[in-house]
């Protein structure tokens, strides 16, 4: 492998593609699987025909069909998947008057969920890029409307005038200096001793401020800033107020002390926000910095972050250009994603929260196809992308925002009419009327902006790339208590079904402008939450037929016992294969399915109630932040031992019924099947399965009395819920 890459690369190829070698067999594989399912359902059918228990058997199929599709989804993104390499040394040769420019965009949306320092570490990262200062723009969105944010990114920019020289001249690689100064590896010296001094000073002040709740003037250090906090007047909510823009640093101007290094631009925006006007979330955001960043810099290239992803490798906007500079694909190139690495995993990643299937192994499965789905950070994009198909740009209300405009060079990103457009731009009303959110930019209408986004893009025709170096590029953070995971996740089910059940579903629309292979990948995604039927039905089905004795599935004497044998391990051992063979470990692998039962009796479960109910205009949802401060540190510890820390959350409910009447049938089941000699084994198996991956569960009722257990709320309904589900069975099986 490693030789016949060399081979293949002669000086100036700035990248490879690589088929996995798993694939062969797969493709073998799916003809068998493929039979199997056929098989399946022909025995249903044909039972559903013949025997006279029909309410089972089409709740068996219902599930069967789900499960089956869902194969589908993951065999489609199984058909080709490759792995690529670039070579970033190759272009960082080329004389920097050839960089593109470069728009950074980072959003943030809350200073108490979001800490400041964690937006100013991220905006740090980026602005200490091995890249030419002077083409580099970052960009803050603040929808938290914070002048606490303004703040410590004043403090951010005054800083990065010493940080910027010191990355560069000692060509560190952690720039976010919150990593760097953490990090135990490195031998310090009197300059970073005391660069560390200056680091933790600011970050006192920014958390003195946060604390405090507001700017107090003796912290303001820069007089040139002074007024702009005035703008915070008594009348101004993160609700309801003006548009605030600021250039914190410019790159015409601005140069370290020794004058040597230029700095780049830093700009806060905090978009005009009116109660009345619909925002669009992170969507929204997105779109004015797109328009405001056209009317500043407007660069062809553009990297969205979210304000926890701090960039890892200085090398990563060189590693991108790689693709979307190369003229063989660059005209239809809309963006390379990268995908999203977590710090601080617990050690087998209790809550899955790495999220191999999302971010490796289904993007490699895409990369083979017409490119990765986007995820919502970590994405170079070309800038043109958001403006049309290929071939078809979409006319703008304005000359100024085109994608391709060449800027009047004598134009300074602080010349007044330069900020009054942008002003204009960043208005709430401004969108009224225009194209954008439905052809133009972020798409609005879901919750996950990100992946409707990226599928609007593939079915216009533009392709993506996966860049998933061995150094991870970005890093971010995840929840780390289980009602964090699931309300996310809950979030995200919501807004897939806000995709999927609408007339541009992958299935139909998706399917049609993009082919088979890539629309049913998207299906995989898009009928996230579906996964809760079989789920359901599979928990709850068997083991009430256990415990009444009657069987659901062939006995075990019976030829079609082999074929559920044979489907359930086929499926099982393809997802550890994938899992393991993307650099996953075994018991990596085991938190990851378990998470994905957890899911399907909360996230899908509840995603699907609440889409149900606004559908029917009975509630509303909205994006629901994931808070990235953790300071419980009980919580934390738990993590750490990876003990399941549930909390007093009605969410619960569901998967805990689940683990009572699983146990109840399994020693049910157990007994019959030393009473009688005869049992039903499919359905023991079945539970015993079920109670392994519960046993967090039971601890968590039984045993503990941390802060992370069960509430005994929860417990006890879920005993009743239990002896309902058990009486109605009576109507079910007798
Ligand atoms: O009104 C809003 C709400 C959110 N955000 C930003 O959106 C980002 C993502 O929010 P987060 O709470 O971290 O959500 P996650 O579920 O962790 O994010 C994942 O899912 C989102 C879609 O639901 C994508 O936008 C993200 O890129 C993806 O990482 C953050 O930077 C927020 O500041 C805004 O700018 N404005
Ligand atoms: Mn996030």
């Amino acid at each position: 492998m490693e030789a016949h890459r060399k081979h293949s690369v002669d000086g100036t190829t700035l990248h490879t593609c690589h088929p996995c070698r798993r694939t062969i067999l797969y493709r073998i594989y799916a003809i068998f699987h493929t039979c199997g399912i056929v098989a399946l359902m022909y025995l249903h059918v044909n039972s559903l025909l013949t025997a006279k228990t029909t309410l089972i058997t089409s709740l068996l199929l219902l599930s069967d069909v789900v499960l089956a599709f869902m194969w589908a989804t993951s065999a489609s993104l199984r058909f080709n998947p490759v792995h690529r390499s670039e070579y970033p040394e190759v272009y960082a040769a080329k004389p920097e008057e050839e960089f593109p420019k470069l728009d950074v965009f980072i959003c943030t949306a809350d200073p108490y969920k979001e800490p400041p320092m964690m937006v100013v570490n991220t905006a740090l990262s980026v602005m200490a890029y091995d890249y030419p200062s002077d083409k580099l723009s970052v960009y803050v969105s603040d929808d938290g409307g914070s002048s606490l944010t303004l703040f410590a990114l004043m403090e951010a920019a005054k800083f990065s005038k010493n940080w910027l020289p010191f990355c560069k001249k000692n060509n560190v690689q952690d720039r976010s200096p919150e990593v760097y100064f953490s990090s135990k590896s490195y031998s310090w010296d009197d300059e970073a001793e005391n660069l560390k001094m200056m680091y933790e000073d600011m970050k006192s002040r920014v958390e003195h401020v946060v604390d405090s709740g507001k700017v107090e003037t003796e912290f303001i250090t820069c007089d040139h800033f002074r007024g702009v906090f005035e703008l915070w007047t008594h009348k101004f909510t993160r609700h309801d107020h003006p548009t605030i823009i600021q250039v914190l640093q410019n790159s015409e101007t601005d140069m370290d002390d020794t004058k040597e290094y230029t700095m780049p631009n830093l700009m806060y925006v905090s978009r005009e926000k009116s109660k009345v006007s619909p925002h669009h979330f992170k969507a929204g955001a997105l779109n004015t910095l797109l328009r405001v960043s056209a009317v500043m810099t407007n660069s062809p290239i553009i990297l969205t972050l979210d304000c926890d992803m701090y960039s890892n490798d200085p090398s990563t906007p060189v590693r991108a250009l790689c693709y979307l500079t190369d003229p063989k694909i660059k005209s239809s190139l809309g963006f390379v994603q990268f995908p999203q690495k977590f710090q601080g995993l617990s050690k087998n990643d209790i809550y899955a929260c790495e999220y191999k299937r999302l971010f490796d192994i289904n993007m490699v499965g895409f990369d083979g196809l017409m490119g990765p789905n986007h995820v919502g950070t970590g994405c170079f994009f070309n800038r043109r992308a958001l403006y049309g198909p290929p071939s078809n740009l979409i006319l703008l209300e304005m000359d100024e925002l085109k994608p391709n405009r060449n800027k009047d060079n004598n134009n300074s990103i602080k010349a007044p009419d330069v900020l009054a457009l942008a002003h204009n731009v960043a208005g709430c009303i401004y969108e009224h009327n225009t194209n954008w959110g439905s052809k133009i930019g972020f798409r609005y209408g879901s919750l996950v902006e990100d992946y409707y986004t990226g599928y609007s893009l593939h079915c216009e025709g533009w392709r993506s790339i996966f860049c998933s170096p061995k150094r991870a590029a970005f890093c971010g953070d995840v929840p780390k208590s289980l009602i964090d995971v699931v309300s996310q996740q809950k979030r995200w089910a919501i807004g897939l079904l806000e995709v999927s059940i609408s007339r541009y579903s992958p299935i139909t629309y998706g399917v049609k402008s993009m082919g088979l292979l890539m629309g049913v990948g998207y299906c995989q995604y898009a009928f996230w939450a579906f996964w809760s039927i079989p789920l359901i039905v599979y928990a709850f089905l068997p083991q009430l037929a256990l415990l009444y004795g009657v069987s659901v599935f062939p006995k075990s004497s019976n030829p079609w016992f082999w074929l559920y044998i044979f489907l359930f391990l086929g499926a099982y051992a393809q997802d550890l294969l994938d899992f393991v063979l993307e650099g996953g470990s075994y018991g990596g692998w085991w938190n990851d399915q378990r998470m994905w039962m957890i899911r399907g009796f909360t996230s899908f479960l509840f995603g699907f109630i609440e889409f149900t109910l606004k559908a029917l205009n009975l509630s509303t949802h909205g994006f629901s932040l994931t808070s990235k401060a953790n300071d419980d540190e009980e919580q934390s510890k738990r993590y750490e031992q990876e003990i399941f820390d549930f909390g007093p959350s009605f969410m619960f409910l569901p998967m805990t019924t689940v683990a009572i009447v699983n146990l109840l049938a399994l020693v049910w089941g157990l007994y019959g099947l030393f009473a009688w000699g005869e049992g039903l084994v499919l359905e023991l198996m079945i539970a015993t399965f079920a109670v392994v991956n519960c046993l967090p569960i039971y601890e968590a009722m039984l045993l503990r009395k941390d802060d992370g257990k069960l509430s005994k709320s929860v417990c006890f309904l879920a005993a009743i819920l239990t002896l309902g589900l058990i009486l109605s069975g009576y109507f079910f099986f007798k």
